[in-house]
């Protein structure tokens, strides 16, 4: 009789319970019911039924998560990536922009060595990376993107000291300048420039711009794109989550497909 074969159990953590984190944990109880969960959070707080609750990441690599999910911030990135990794966990990102810091890339990039781990980034709230990263075998000339979002989407960023967000009547430019700038400036609306950096030009050569714009509702992000290939243009509407108006849709969405990508999953 041939040998019977389990498989494991797979073992997923996730980083962050804010608005995308609320979003995904029962898309995956949903998607992936033969899934073991787990939420890491700072402090005490209720777990979802059926999803351990890990405080700090002494208790998070003692679970031996197989997948750690990060929907947390920069902070969370630099306290949790470089430990799992080097644990052996994969990790999942999408606080893409803190890879803008050179020394930081390379720390991850030894630790998933060390662990024989796989750091991996998502597409987010923006598209045509495919694209970008096909192109760029042939050369690029140019990389351009253009962020807009709603004023109130950039409270708490450095445009919220140069502006009057709450009574902007026509669309600014908040910030001209490169990938890397933009990413370290704006962490919390920015990482898509990241992901743009990484498939295309890299940090320094890719450009970008930031609007505060009065006159939608959503988050939109166009990407303009030159080189041997030929050129393309990609153009994105999102819906905000209700919970954060800063972070698309997509971006939670962009990590469920991810995950289920990563899991082999089908589509449900
Ligand atoms: N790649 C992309 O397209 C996008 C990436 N993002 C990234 O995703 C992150 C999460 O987005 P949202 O859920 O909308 O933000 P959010 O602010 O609604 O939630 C973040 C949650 O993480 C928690 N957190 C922060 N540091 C932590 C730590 N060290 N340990 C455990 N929990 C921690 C916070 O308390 C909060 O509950 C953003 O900060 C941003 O970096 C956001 C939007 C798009
Ligand atoms: O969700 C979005 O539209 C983009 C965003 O916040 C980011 O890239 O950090």
């Amino acid at each position: 009789m041939p040998a019977e074969h389990s498989t494991p159990r797979p073992r997923i953590a996730v980083l962050g319970y804010g608005a995308m984190g609320r979003y995904l944990l029962p898309r995956l109880a949903q998607q992936l019911p033969e899934a073991a969960l787990a939420l890491v959070l700072r402090g005490p707080a209720d777990a979802p039924a059926g999803v351990t609750l890990l405080t700090g990441a002494k208790a998070l690599l003692d679970w031996q998560p197989g997948l750690l999910v990060e929907c947390a911030g920069h902070g969370a990135v630099r306290e949790h990536a470089a430990p799992a990794l080097r644990a052996g966990i994969d990790v999942l990102l999408t606080s893409v922009g803190v890879l803008a810091d050179a020394d930081l890339r390379a720390q991850l990039d030894d630790s998933a060595r060390a662990g024989a781990s796989r750091l991996i980034t998502v597409s987010g709230a923006i598209g045509g990376l495919d694209a970008l990263d096909a192109a760029r075998g042939a050369g690029l000339h140019s990389v351009r993107y253009v962020g807009r979002k709603p004023p109130l989407a950039w409270s708490g960023t450095p445009a919220a000291e140069a502006f009057d967000l709450a009574v902007l009547r026509e669309p600014v430019v908040i910030f001209s300048g490169s990938a890397g700038e933009s990413a370290r400036a704006y962490p919390k609306n920015a990482n898509v420039t990241a992901a743009v950096a990484l498939a295309g030009m890299g940090f320094e050569q890719t450009q970008v711009q930031l609007v505060a714009d009065p006159g939608i509702t959503r988050n939109c992000h166009a990407l303009e794109v030159r080189g041997a290939f030929g050129e393309f243009r990609i153009e994105l509407a999102n819906a905000p989550l209700p919970e954060n108006p800063k972070t698309s849709w997509l971006a939670a969405l962009s990590l469920e497909a991810q995950i289920r990508g990563y899991f082999g999953t089908a589509v449900s």
